[in-house]
């Protein structure tokens, strides 16, 4: 299995730009260590999925990424500034859409745009672009009742997009979906990012969502929250499910996740 693997949480970036920098990350809720010591460079244009099972911090560094939580101790660094709060540099998508009911799909993705006080013809050039790059093209008019779950994950994905944002934060963004609409939504996904090239940070618990769409997949453990191998699957995409190295990855993965879930003692 042609994979890059290390247990040292420090992953250097190689040649590529650092977009995001971790830097002795920790947080702690009263005595709760939620994060030990994180650190973590992820480069530009790059796809890194934070996996691991309930409580090992995936949402709580995401967050401080987002700027939404303050670290601990440590620092976070994009683009070479210190995170000090939320920035249209950073967009985020989160499980549970978090789209105004009252507002079209349309007037959901001009929101962005709106606040920054584009002409109203921008705002809707705006939101038809991204609308037609999550597919909904002809959706606009719609509002959120009337749209699926993954119609509604669409809306929110270009939502964010349409901030222009260089990063784009996503805290397990296809976790409410059913299967085949979850597999339908990673492959656009993967369109999408191939041709704006964000800066992807992507929350999941799926080992398979994982090994199909990231470049680095930082698995994280538990008790305290910390990261605890990187992974750089090195195969082409579309990955394939039922490919060889696919299932060995899942493997490796599955194995390295059941031993923290072990640790929390609920299996
Ligand atoms: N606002 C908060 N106040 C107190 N404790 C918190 C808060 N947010 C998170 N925690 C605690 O921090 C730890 C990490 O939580 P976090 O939600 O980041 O984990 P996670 O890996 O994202 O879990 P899940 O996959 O279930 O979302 C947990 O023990 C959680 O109870």
């Amino acid at each position: 299995m042609d994979i890059a693997s290390t247990a040292d949480p420090v992953a250097a970036t190689g040649d590529r730009l650092t977009k995001i920098s971790i830097q002795g990350v920790g947080k702690v809720f009263g005595d709760n260590i939620a994060l030990a010591k994180v650190d973590l460079d992820l480069a530009e244009n790059s796809f890194t999925c934070l996996l691991g099972p309930s409580g090992c911090g995936k949402s709580t560094l995401l967050n401080m990424i987002a700027g939404f939580a303050k670290p601990s101790s440590g620092q976070i660094l994009v683009d070479g500034k210190p995170v000090t709060g939320p920035g249209a540099d950073r967009g985020v998508v989160f499980q549970e859409y978090a789209l105004f009911p009252w507002r079209t799909a349309l007037e959901n993705v001009a929101f962005g745009p709106m606040l920054k006080r584009r002409g109203r013809a921008e705002q809707r050039e705006i939101a038809m672009h991204h609308l037609a790059k999550v597919g909904l093209a002809g959706h606009e008019h719609k509002y959120p009742g009337n749209l699926s779950g993954g119609m509604k994950q669409r809306v929110a994905i270009a939502r964010a997009l349409a901030n222009d944002p260089t990063v784009l934060l996503m805290d397990e963004p296809f976790g409410a979906l059913d299967a085949q609409t979850r597999e339908v939504l990673q492959e656009e996904m993967l369109r999408i990012w191939e041709q704006d090239r964000k800066t992807v940070v992507f929350v999941t618990h799926s080992i398979s969502e994982a090994i199909f769409l990231a470049d680095r997949i930082v698995v994280m453990g538990t008790r305290p929250g910390s990261v605890k191998e990187i992974v750089d699957p090195d195969l082409p995409h579309p990955r394939e499910r039922t490919e060889r190295e696919f299932i060995a990855l899942e493997r490796h993965l599955k194995h390295l996740v059941r031993a923290e879930v072990q640790k929390l003692g609920v299996i």
